[in-house]
């Protein structure tokens, strides 16, 4: 997606050290990400197609909330960055993650395990893990997980360093000296963003980082995830929760069946949706009536065949959405202005 009037980043890259002035690099690009899994056992022959064509660019300064039901690939997505899918996993097209200048931009989607752990992981991207409570290790306190992240990623730790983490994602530090077991589901996922923090990472990815969470915590991180692109860092959150997503999301694109089918300045998106199905979202938020999209989203395995006898497969789903213009049936992502959309012009 374009972005809207983006400031100037001017502050020393962490690999660098050079100062950037005039107009700020993108921090993360996807160009025609693709994923597939291959199936194995019975299912053997067929294929998942979880993430397709994806186009995306992350700016400083941006939250930038990816939306759509579960099973759309918001997660393989975010996975797939990182270097964690399985080995089942084909991927194609581009991920680059932006440094200050060209040569030190990263291929995510081809970097090795070695650069992935060493220069991205962490320190580039950083990742809250979607079910954080499983990503800790059972037999060590919170604290020494979190000691070992901090000693890791900054080469040394002070004492208080842990208890500032702690207290910056709202975590009583006393909380800290529970083992995994001991905490609740929102303690973990709040260790979870701390670990996610430690290294101050330029892009950080945020896959449902408040799962578990109470109306005022989930307010707290969004408002934690909004101060990072105050400080022209970018955020891609991902979340079912579209309210969550409302009150810090700069930008939005929303994903169905694998592909991202509209995208646009968060304002923009929220108040006069193109695409259908974003349509179908909003109105399945509780101060909207609450009424679901009705049907499914095709199966994944399915899509390619779909998409070749239908064009847009939502449409398939739900062919009477009202007030929204026809359907022409193209998958493609058309760009109008700072927004884009699939399939379904701007009405
Ligand atoms: N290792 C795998 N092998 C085969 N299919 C997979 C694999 N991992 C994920 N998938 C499939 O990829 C699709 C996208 O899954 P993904 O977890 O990204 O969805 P999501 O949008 O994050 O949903 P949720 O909101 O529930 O987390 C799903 O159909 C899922 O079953
Ligand atoms: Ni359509």
């Amino acid at each position: 997606m374009t972005a809207g009037p983006v400031k100037a980043v001017s502050e020393s890259s962490e690999e660098g050290g050079a100062v950037l002035d005039g107009p700020s690099r993108p921090l993360l690009s996807l160009d025609d990400m693709s994923v597939r899994f291959a199936l194995g056992g019975r299912r053997a022959g067929e294929t998942v197609h979880a993430v397709t064509e994806a186009r995306l660019e992350l700016r400083p300064g941006q939250v930038l909330a990816l939306v759509g039901e579960s099973g759309c690939g918001k997660s393989v997505l975010a996975s797939a960055l990182l270097g964690l899918l399985p080995a089942n996993a084909w991927l194609r097209g581009s991920a680059r993650v932006g440094g200050a200048a060209a040569e030190e931009d990263i291929e995510l989607l081809s970097a090795s395990e070695r650069v992935l752990a060493g220069r991205v992981r962490g320190r580039r991207v950083g990742l809250v893990p979607q079910s954080a409570a499983t990503h800790l290790t059972p037999v060590r306190t919170a604290r020494a997980q979190l000691a070992e992240t901090v000693r890791e990623l900054r080469g040394h730790e002070d004492d208080g360093d842990v208890d500032e983490l702690a207290e910056r994602v709202g975590l009583d530090p006393a909380a800290l000296e529970h083992y995994p077991h001991e905490l609740s589901g929102g303690m973990a996922q709040r260790v979870a963003v701390a670990s996610a923090l430690v290294a101050d990472p330029p892009v950080v990815v945020a896959d449902e980082p408040t799962t578990g969470l109470d109306r005022p915590l989930v307010d707290r991180t969004m408002d934690l995830l909004g101060e990072l692109a105050n400080r022209n860092r970018g955020v891609l959150l991902i979340t079912h929760d579209l309210s969550a997503a409302r009150r810090v999301a700069t930008h939005v694109a929303v994903m169905y069946a694998s592909r991202v089918v509209e995208t646009g300045p968060a304002e923009e998106v929220f108040d006069r949706p193109w695409h259908p199905y974003t349509v179908g979202l909003l109105n399945a938020l509780p101060e909207r009536g609450f009424e679901p999209i009705p049907g499914h989203p095709p199966a994944l395995t399915e899509l390619d065949a779909l998409e070749r006898k239908w064009g847009c497969v939502f449409c398939q789903r739900r062919p009477d959405t009202p007030g929204v213009a026809a359907c022409d049936g193209t998958t493609e992502l058309v760009s109008y202005g700072d927004r884009a959309v699939a399939a379904h012009p701007p009405c």
